[in-house]
């Protein structure tokens, strides 16, 4: 794509910064002429190929893949009351198969429970199906009326993993609840982006389930993404479609439920956690190039560096690493701009004096600049790789914590809003955490709150001084 040249937008106006790197690092073009759908760059979809291959690594430990079709009958999907509410004004529906007006219209799935679940019905027929535990990673579409955005919020989910399980018993599938949330917790310490989990309120809660855990990340504004959900889904899903199962005691039962989502909303959270001025800092575990050589070619020696680099290059190759030479006929310092720009972790740099001294000087994304020995390089190069991404998650979680604020006042919070999360106490009742989102213009984002930064205790109300629990407040996208 166009190799343009200037600096990006602060970070501090985050929108704007996060738009123009969208574009710029090659991550996706959003001129496709219909609203809320966006096209993957080359660039990007290396980026999420590699982000979902380290999903599905860590899904296919206790899930299997599969896939099941994109249209819904109404009939189906008309099912389930709640999740018909839910979703209601947000589904497509196919009205015709080229001029013949369908008899029963069909929704492009929004989520697919409505599909997935009358197939587990005909698959569940006995205790010994059970569990049963499969994902796939499609796209979903929902007619989202909110501020469509790239990455964040879309029409067409175009990387929706979704993952659908059946359980003998509500227990069985509370246990996958925490399952998914440890797996969940794996696949975004390995992308360097801290977590807080809480429980959404009830008013919150996925469409159908019985309670919904979330999982939210902070920007660097101070409002929370969420980026992960996993619902307990009891068993009123396997009520309205009927899966049952024959137990040890040749007694029919309803099974219990899960169901698990992540979405590119992963991608957008690596972009804008670890992102600087300079555009992406991607974690070595998904960029697409992890280390990029640059020649330095002054005066005669340009084949004899040309020929060491050709050689580092295929070495480090060798030992599984991301790499590309940037033998452009261009001034180092543009090449540094575009491989910063881009995200790449490491850039290794070799010049006449590096051949003398038999060595390399290596610069991590941070700046963070070591000399290496040229012998075992790909050794040393992995090291490097660890510590830029020890780095790059304790610059994140730095911001994390500094921006979580607990408050005991109305006004504190309204305050600290500005660019914070915050940590009250709320009683439990809803006319509560309706005037406190009313008076601070937030929303209340879950109890029971699961982050090492927060300490989940009682305490007064913030509202109404009653006994109250640790909850957490704030503004999302
Ligand atoms: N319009 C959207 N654009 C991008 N990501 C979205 C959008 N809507 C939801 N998501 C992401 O998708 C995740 C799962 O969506 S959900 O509605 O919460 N849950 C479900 O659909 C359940 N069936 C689990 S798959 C959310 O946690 C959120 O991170
Ligand atoms: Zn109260």
């Amino acid at each position: 794509m166009a190799e343009e040249t200037g600096a990006l937008p602060s970070r501090s106006d985050f929108s704007a910064w996060y738009n123009e790197v969208i574009r710029r690092a090659d991550i996706m073009d959003v001129r496709y002429p219909v609203k809320g759908l966006y096209v993957w760059y080359p660039f990007g979809f290396a980026l999420r190929n590699h982000t979902y291959t380290l999903l599905r690594s860590l899904l296919n430990r206790d899930h299997e893949e599969t896939l099941f079709p994109l249209l819904i009958p109404e009939t189906e999907f008309m099912k389930e009351a709640e999740h018909i509410k839910g979703f209601e004004d947000e589904v497509y529906w196919v009205t015709h198969g080229g001029l013949s007006p369908l008899d029963v219209k069909l929704a492009l799935r929004p989520t697919s429970e409505t599909a997935i679940y009358p197939m587990y019905a005909l698959w569940v027929r006995s205790h010994a199906d059970l569990p049963l535990k499969l994902y796939q990673v499609v796209n979903t579409f929902r007619y989202e009326t909110k501020h469509t955005r790239p990455l964040i919020r879309l029409r067409e989910i175009t990387s929706f993993m979704e993952s659908h399980t059946v359980h003998t018993d509500w227990d069985d599938a509370n246990k996958q609840v925490e399952y998914e949330l440890g797996l969940a917790s794996e696949f975004y310490r390995e992308l360097g982006v801290p977590i807080i989990i809480s429980r959404r309120p009830d008013w919150d809660k996925f469409p159908g389930a019985d309670f919904t855990m979330a999982i939210d990340a902070v920007m660097p504004d101070g409002r929370t993404l969420q980026i992960g959900t996993v619902h307990h889904l009891g068993d009123h899903f396997s009520t309205t479609y009927n899966i049952t199962y024959e137990d040890v005691n040749g007694e029919q039962k309803l099974a219990s439920q899960t169901c698990f989502g992540i979405s590119e909303r992963c991608i957008a959270a690596i972009i804008a956690v670890h992102g600087d001025d300079k555009g992406l800092v991607l974690p070595a575990t998904v960029a697409p190039t992890q280390v990029v050589i640059i020649p330095i070619i002054v005066g005669k020696r340009g084949e004899e560096i040309m020929a060491a680099v050709e050689k580092l290059e295929s070495e480090l190759k060798a030992a599984g690493l991301r790499v590309k030479t940037d033998a452009r006929d261009m001034r180092p310092g543009a090449k540094y701009y575009h491989w910063e720009l881009h995200g790449v972790p490491l850039r290794v740099e070799l010049g006449p004096r590096d051949l003398d001294n038999s060595q390399l000087v290596c610069a991590n994304r941070l700046g963070i600049k070591t000399t290496i020995p040229r012998e075992n390089a790909a050794e040393s190069v992995k090291r490097l790789l660890d510590e830029a991404h020890d780095q790059i998650l304790d610059k994140a979680e730095e911001h994390l914590s500094s921006h979580l604020k607990t408050v005991t006042t109305v006004e504190a919070c309204n305050e600290m809003l500005e660019e914070n999360i915050v940590v009250v106490h709320w009683c439990g009742e809803k006319a509560c955490a309706d005037k406190l989102e009313e008076l601070t213009n937030s929303s209340l984002l879950g109890t029971g709150v699961r982050s090492k930064y927060v300490v989940d205790d009682d305490g007064p109300c913030i509202i109404c001084g009653k006994a109250g629990k640790t909850a957490l407040v704030g503004r999302s996208y």
